[in-house]
């Protein structure tokens, strides 16, 4: 079985370490969830992982193939990242046989929720509606392994209740490792879960250690779990 490797990622801005030697992994069929503060370095570790930011150093590796760049994790990493990156001026349409493979087309042409736009231009699109073409692009392209940045980031509960019900429908194929603010959600959706601070990754084994890591007040963890 396919696994997802991460080993020794370090990084820092400005001589302040925002990542400390971080381990973390991820198997296929498997839904890890990251949370941590603002600031923790969550998407510095995502964009590093798919090879968009330069780390003082990281080991990543798939099975048996070292990913030392973008090129050398086409078809098996792919990312959402926090901010919309669908180029403007071209339909929805478009866009899916420009970035999926002819044999996943069908699926994101034929999708309740996307068929109504494909002739719309991305820029004429709610926040909403572009994340979900966004999140759908990704996760139906080829690559064995979804890093999902703030995949519910502006969208409605309805819309948000669809996005975890397609991750869940899809989870066997692929693995994925998921970051967002809306807490309650990754940590439904995660078969684990583990919490950036300080530069470290620490797995949570239950929620209550969210208080005492001082992610969560303990009123409002009483609030959402009691
Ligand atoms: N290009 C950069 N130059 C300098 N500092 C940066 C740069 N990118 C990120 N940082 C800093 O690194 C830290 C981690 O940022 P990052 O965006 O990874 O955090 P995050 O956990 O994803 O935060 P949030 O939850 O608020 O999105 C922050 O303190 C941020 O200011």
């Amino acid at each position: 079985m396919s696994k997802l490797h991460i080993d020794s990622v370090t990084k820092s801005y400005n001589n302040k370490v925002i990542l400390s030697d971080i381990f973390i992994s991820c198997k296929k069929g498997e839904i890890k969830g990251l949370i941590g503060r603002n600031g923790s370095g969550k998407s510095t570790l995502l964009k590093i992982v798919f090879g968009t930011e330069k780390p003082e150093s990281k080991f990543v590796r798939i099975g048996n193939k070292v990913i030392k760049n973008i090129s050398d994790g086409r078809n098996l990493i792919n990312y959402l990242p926090q901010d919309n990156f669908l180029p403007n001026n071209i339909s929805i349409k478009s866009l899916i046989n420009l970035f999926l493979e002819k044999e996943n087309r069908k699926i994101v042409l034929e999708n309740e929720n996307v068929k109504p736009l494909l002739n719309k231009k991305n820029q004429d699109l709610s926040g909403g509606e572009r994340r979900i073409i966004e999140i759908l692009l990704i996760i139906h392209s080829n690559a064995e392994f979804i890093l999902l940045d703030e995949p519910f980031n502006g969208v409605s509960p309805i819309v948000r209740d669809y996005i975890i019900e397609y991750i869940k429908k899809m989870k066997s194929s692929k693995g994925y490792i998921i970051t967002d603010h809306d807490y309650e959600n990754v940590i439904n959706l995660a078969d684990k879960i583990v919490y950036l601070q300080n530069g470290y990754l620490k797995e949570i084994k239950d929620k209550s250690e969210l208080v005492e890591l001082g992610y969560m007040t303990k009123t409002t963890y009483n609030t959402v779990y009691n």
